[in-house]
């Protein structure tokens, strides 16, 4: 019989659920969001209806991952959509605690990992991957998951999560899950709602210019001429205001001389429409 799904608002009351869970047998995975939830978040419910009977998913805007000038406050939430959404997709536990169940006083502990944190976002973001980090970390506490879902569209971050898994011996199995896009190649995200019609349009040269990267990199051009050409493929959009293109070595994220045959090269970019910023990658092997 199909079980009703539950939303759940505090650490106590998850903890008992899953304790009965686990007693039966149940492997438990868990699919971390910050909801307004699309396609690319109900991939990785589908991912892990896969390996797992129990599937939670938490929602949870968290403050410690934005900068002060960043969207914090005018992200989208909408809780009664996203509860729809999540029991049709099969969720068992909607895990969705207020600011003040998760952080109840002032954080004084930091989980931060050096290395991957720092390019990319790390470096477009300060204290970005500190914030998401601790809060993974925290949520890995509460679930104790047998396994955890992430997007590539967040490359970098499951390369700071993984590594975090490594380095603490976190008994968790992380399942990274392919990159879900609209029709004209535009990767989903929560924040696409914020882009006018003509930013949308417009947005679709990122998925392009990463295309016409992957075909060259996996045919062994030259990184920084494939770069440049990305460049000026995405700046010939009027309305694209370019944050970073790069290529790098994945997962390490270090930057290659030449790559050597089977490394896998990360081509990812952050490129902001008006006030939005919109981030998107692809991995090829060389
Ligand atoms: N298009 C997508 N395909 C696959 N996974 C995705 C996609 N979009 C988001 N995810 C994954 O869903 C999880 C939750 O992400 P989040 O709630 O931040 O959604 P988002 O749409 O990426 O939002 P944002 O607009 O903040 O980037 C992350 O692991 C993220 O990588
Ligand atoms: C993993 C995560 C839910 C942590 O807040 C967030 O960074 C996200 O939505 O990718
Ligand atoms: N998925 C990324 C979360 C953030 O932009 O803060």
């Amino acid at each position: 019989m199909m079980q009703t799904m539950q939303q759940v608002v505090t650490i106590a009351e998850l903890r008992q659920h899953l304790k009965e869970a686990r007693r039966q047998g149940k492997r438990v995975g868990l699919v971390p969001t910050m909801g307004y939830l699309h396609e690319g978040h109900l991939s990785l419910v589908n991912e892990a209806k896969k390996h797992c009977e129990i599937v939670v998913m938490s929602i949870f805007v968290n403050p410690l991952q934005f900068g002060p000038n960043e969207d914090f406050d005018r992200y989208p939430r909408d809780m009664e959509r996203d509860l729809k959404m999540a029991a049709s997709a099969g969720v068992d536990f909607v895990f969705s605690p207020s600011v003040g169940e998760m952080y109840p006083q002032q954080v004084k502990t930091n989980v931060s990992v050096s290395g991957v944190s720092e390019p990319l976002c790390g470096r477009s973001r300060p204290g970005h991957f500190d914030g998401v980090a601790t809060v993974v970390l925290k949520l890995f506490q509460i679930v104790q998951p047998d396994y955890a879902f992430f997007g590539q569209k967040d490359a970098q971050q499951v390369a700071v999560v993984e590594q975090m898994v490594r380095d603490l011996s976190v008994p968790v199995t992380i399942i990274p899950c392919p990159i879900v896009r609209e029709a004209d190649g535009v990767a989903m995200s929560s924040r696409n709602v914020y882009l006018s019609a003509e930013e949308r349009k417009q947005a679709a040269v990122l998925y392009r210019s990463l295309q016409l990267a992957e075909k060259k990199v996996a045919s062994g051009a030259d990184l920084d001429s494939v770069r440049d050409e990305m460049i000026r493929t995405i700046e010939a959009e009027p309305l694209a205001d370019i944050d970073y293109v790069e290529l790098l070595r994945y997962p390490d994220l270090t930057k290659p001389e030449a790559p050597e045959k089977g490394d896998r090269v990360l081509i990812a970019l952050a490129v902001r429409f008006g006030k939005t910023r919109l981030i998107d990658n692809v991995i090829v092997t060389v």
